[in-house]
């Protein structure tokens, strides 16, 4: 039974700076070790999803962003979970990898070449779209 009961969500950002998305590698589970994925998290009680966003960049990347709207349709996930994009905007710091193996900055063609995780890749026109503009 699931009603009455809300998925949980993942956020995951799209920062984009001089026409590049930035994406970060996984460290685990196992099975997306090595993969590419946007930064983020699972937003936790009480939070909002932009609040979830702006914690999960600081603690990751050591940044601080101003997220901004949606960015292509709701994934579901296992669990309950249902993962969402949104875009993020650079406020303040450079990005490093503190929870990631890597950081990286693609342009299109990169994106479509790069071992994104496979939940992330319904996005890749919407995220191209966005390289764009
Ligand atoms: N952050 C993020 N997670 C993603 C993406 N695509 C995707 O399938 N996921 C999945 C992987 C995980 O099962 C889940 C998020 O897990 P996470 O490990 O990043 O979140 P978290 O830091 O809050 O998790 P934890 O502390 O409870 O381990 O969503 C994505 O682009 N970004």
């Amino acid at each position: 039974m699931t009603t009455g009961t809300r998925d949980r969500e993942v956020v995951a950002a799209a920062v984009i700076r001089d026409g590049r998305l930035l994406l970060a590698q996984r460290t685990r589970p196992p099975e997306l070790a090595g993969l590419w994925e946007l930064p983020g998290g699972k937003v936790e009680p009480g939070e909002t999803p932009a609040d979830a966003v702006h914690r999960e960049l600081l603690e990751e990347l050591g940044v601080e962003v101003a997220v901004g709207e949606r960015v292509g349709a709701d994934v579901p996930l296992r669990d309950g979970l249902v993962l969402r994009a949104y875009r993020a905007e650079l406020l303040r710091g450079t990005p490093r990898a503190l929870d990631h193996a890597a950081l990286c900055w693609v342009d299109a063609r990169e994106l479509h070449e790069i071992a994104l995780v496979d939940n992330d890749r319904d996005w890749l026109p919407d995220l191209v779209r966005l390289l764009g503009e």
